[in-house]
């Protein structure tokens, strides 16, 4: 699989600078800067405990700042709520759009559009409407293979397949930026290259960021990597320019010395 070239020198639609989060006393983010090309995947990789997670809290306003900037398309988003963070188009993938495990795959897509559309903070709306929201959650269902699994509870789906409906419902609130938090986590290999295809697939017209510890995945789909540790980043760039870099090997190896 090859990356489209991305154009690094454009504006970047999600920046931050200077992040900082403190737990007590101790810095799980620790002064990251951080500029995400718009229409790039961009992966955020790490030994355990590097801050990734954190660093994804704090990008959704999930976790409050200590310290630092974040810029989202122009907007200066660090004092933002996490839905207002929604409305202007950034969401965070497993977790504002968690699917509900005994409705079924249209039922879930159906939620999540009916959020986006307001639905759910009005109690009547014309049969015709909803009716159009079904074509929508079908047409979405369609986007991520699930179109003959529609009356399917998810419940039942295999573990592929729910990811596949949770991506379904993210793009339901039409995001300029997704953000994926180890969407490959705990998948057999076939399940990997389908979802590995997918975000392929959604990623046209938007910004995709991402935590993954699969290396060969980010390898594949990603057109700038970078990498933390212990809250700071060590380095950014394509993934063989980081892959070579001897900082990058030092940390996962004293990493792994750790465990
Ligand atoms: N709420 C919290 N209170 C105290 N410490 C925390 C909290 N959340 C995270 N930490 C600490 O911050 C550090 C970074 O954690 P974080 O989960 O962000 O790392 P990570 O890179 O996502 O790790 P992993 O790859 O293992 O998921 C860890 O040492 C963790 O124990």
């Amino acid at each position: 699989m090859s990356a489209p070239a991305i154009d690094t020198a454009a504006q970047p639609i999600l920046s931050a600078r200077g992040l900082v989060k403190s737990f007590g006393g101790f810095k799980a983010v620790d002064g990251v800067d951080l500029d995400v090309a718009p229409g790039s995947i961009h992966a955020l990789i790490g030994p355990n405990g590097a801050g990734k997670s954190t660093l994804f809290g704090l990008l959704t306003r999930f976790h409050t700042l200590s310290a630092g900037k974040i810029t989202l398309d122009g907007h200066d988003i660090s004092h933002t709520k996490p839905a207002e963070v929604v409305r202007l188009g950034m969401v965070r993938s497993f977790q504002i759009s968690a699917i509900f495990p005994h409705l079924t795959a249209l039922e879930n897509v159906r939620v999540a559009l009916q959020r986006r559309h307001g639905f759910d903070r009005q109690f009547w709306k014309p049969v015709a409407s909803l009716r159009a929201l079904d074509a929508e959650a079908m047409s979405l269902l369609e986007a991520v293979g699930l179109q003959d699994l529609r009356d399917h509870v998810a419940v039942n789906l295999s573990y592929g397949r729910k990811r596949a409906l949770e991506i379904a419902t993210t793009l339901a609130l039409d995001p300029k930026v997704m953000l994926l938090d180890e969407p490959m986590a705990g998948m057999a290999a076939a399940d990997v290259a389908v979802v590995a295809e997918l975000i392929l697939k959604v990623r046209k017209g938007r910004t995709v960021l991402m935590v993954e510890h699969n290396l060969g995945v980010v390898e594949d789909l990603c057109d700038r990597v970078t990498v933390l540790a212990r809250g700071r980043v060590l380095a950014e760039g394509g993934f063989d320019e980081v892959r070579a870099d001897p900082v990058v090997k030092e940390a996962y190896i004293g990493a792994s010395d750790d465990d």
